[in-house]
């Protein structure tokens, strides 16, 4: 069964007296461990179809099943309940709280899943040190590089041990030295963790070291290179 699966997937939007279809139809099945990319031009869709995957938005056609389940068609209590414990969330923009230290801001999904302080203590650091960051960890997000609060966002995604990770143009905003250390990092984590990764890129950078890529124009599947089918 794959772990993350579209059914004819379609998500529209009415912008006053225009509809926008940013998703069109999809069909398209993640087995558990693999390490994905949409990719495509800008308005292609990519940013929908994970915010549909991550259950932060509802298609208007169309299921959404995790593990066999239609994630898309539960309660919004219930879907929250299912990202906390299913799912991690990468963002371009990092999205890290300001006004926390690292260590504060990776021991946040823990301590919203009602995990003890001191176990979330000890495991945002143990998940800051595999990102590198261990003499960091009481550094505010605007006292560290793009590089580091990318790494640091990695460690939060990553620390509750999630299925499925969703990062929407994790590189994006990182030069090439560091973006290279990034994928790698998430490589890693997918290799020995065997999370499966779900990427919205055009990142080459990225694209180069993904098992699969899902090229996706104007909200449909247009090519789908699939390296371990
Ligand atoms: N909340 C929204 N309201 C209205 N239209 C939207 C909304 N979100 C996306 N769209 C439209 O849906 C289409 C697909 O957008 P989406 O952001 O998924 O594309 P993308 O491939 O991620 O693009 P980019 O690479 O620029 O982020 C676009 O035409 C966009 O304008």
């Amino acid at each position: 069964m794959a772990l993350i699966q579209f059914e004819q997937l379609s998500r529209r939007y009415v912008l006053g007296e225009t509809e926008v279809t940013a998703v069109h139809g999809v069909d398209f099945a993640v087995p558990a461990g693999q390490f994905v990319a949409l990719w495509g031009p800008s308005g292609s869709g990519k940013s929908t179809l994970c915010n549909l995957a991550g259950t932060l938005d509802t298609p208007s056609e169309g299921r959404v099943l995790f593990e066999g389940s239609d994630v898309a068609a539960l309660s919004d209590d219930a879907r929250s309940d299912h990202r906390r414990r299913n799912l991690g969330f990468i963002f371009q923009q990092f999205n890290l709280v300001e006004v926390l230290s690292a260590l504060e801001n990776v021991m946040l999904p823990l301590q919203i899943r009602g995990t003890p302080p001191g176990e979330c203590r000890e495991r945002a650091r143990e998940a800051l040190a595999g990102v590198g960051l261990e003499a960091w960890i009481d550094h505010r997000p605007a006292q560290l590089s793009g590089g580091q609060q990318q790494r640091v966002a990695v460690a939060r995604a990553l620390v509750t041990r999630p299925r499925l990770v969703i990062a929407d143009e994790p590189t994006a905003n990182l030069d090439s030295k560091t973006a290279y250390r990034i994928v790698e990092l998430m490589r890693s984590f997918n290799h020995v963790q065997g999370t499966t990764f779900l990427f919205a890129t055009h990142d080459q950078r990225l694209l180069d070291q993904v098992d699969r890529r899902v090229h996706l124009r104007d909200g449909r599947i247009e090519t789908d290179e699939d390296a371990t089918a």
